[in-house]
């Protein structure tokens, strides 16, 4: 069986990425699976480069196929922030709290409230080859938080659509729409195309037997 490597390690990507490819016939592993490997600097400067960076570090780095998640926030009245620095808003060390707090501070009293999610899926090989995926979906920030499920910014994110935040509906509701969800989608629909692919190009090692 084919064995991806996801490049990550938050706990609700993860969650939300294996439920979505259960059914292929893949083995998904993560980095925990590894022991300790160096950590990439997230510096690039688009969802686009880090999601590149990210899978081609661990592909290299572990020999298999790697799939990685660059995902965040964008919002309009903010310029486009947190953006690529979604997960490290309020500080390198932030946790999901930190960060929303941050974003309901700077979102006092601005009158477009209007916000994306946005999701890179990078696909490497040990050789540096990608296949790449994309989803964005939109919504509006709330003034304070609603709802206790998913991770990040979920319990400020309000789907029109829903008519509710993210973390108040299941995680099934949230991928059927959420920019994860619709990159992930993409890849279902290619997956077979993606195992091809695999097939064709990832470099294979050959088994030698020495004559004594
Ligand atoms: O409410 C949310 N619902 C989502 O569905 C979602 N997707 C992304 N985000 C935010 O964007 C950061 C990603 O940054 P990011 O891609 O660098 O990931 P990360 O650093 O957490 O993990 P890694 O994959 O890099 O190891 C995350 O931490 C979150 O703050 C989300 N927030
Ligand atoms: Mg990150």
């Amino acid at each position: 069986m084919n064995i991806i490597v996801l490049a990550t390690r938050n706990k609700g990507k993860t969650r939300e990425i294996r439920e979505l490819l259960k059914s292929f016939p893949i083995e998904i592993k993560n980095l925990d699976d590894f022991g300790p490997i160096p950590e990439v600097e997230e510096d690039g400067e688009t969802f686009d480069d880090n999601a590149y960076k990210k899978a081609a570090f661990a592909a290299r780095v572990l020999g298999y196929p790697a799939m990685s998640d660059d995902s965040g926030l964008v919002v309009t009245a903010l310029g486009g922030k947190p953006g690529v620095r979604s997960a490290r808003y309020a500080g390198e060390t932030a946790t999901d709290a930190d960060n929303c707090e941050k974003l309901l501070r700077e979102m006092k009293g601005k009158e477009d409230r209007s916000a994306a999610f946005e999701c890179v899926i990078s696909i490497a090989i040990p050789t540096g080859a990608a296949l790449t995926y994309e989803g964005r979906c939109e919504g509006e920030i709330l003034e304070s938080p609603q709802g206790e499920n998913g991770f990040g910014y979920d319990p400020l994110f309000f789907f029109p659509e829903f008519g509710k935040s993210f973390a108040e509906v299941s995680m099934a509701e949230k991928s059927r729409v959420s920019h994860r969800g619709k990159a992930l989608q993409e890849v279902a629909q290619e997956f077979d195309k993606i195992l091809d692919w695999l097939d064709i190009n990832m470099p294979r090692m050959e088994t030698f037997t020495c004559k004594s």
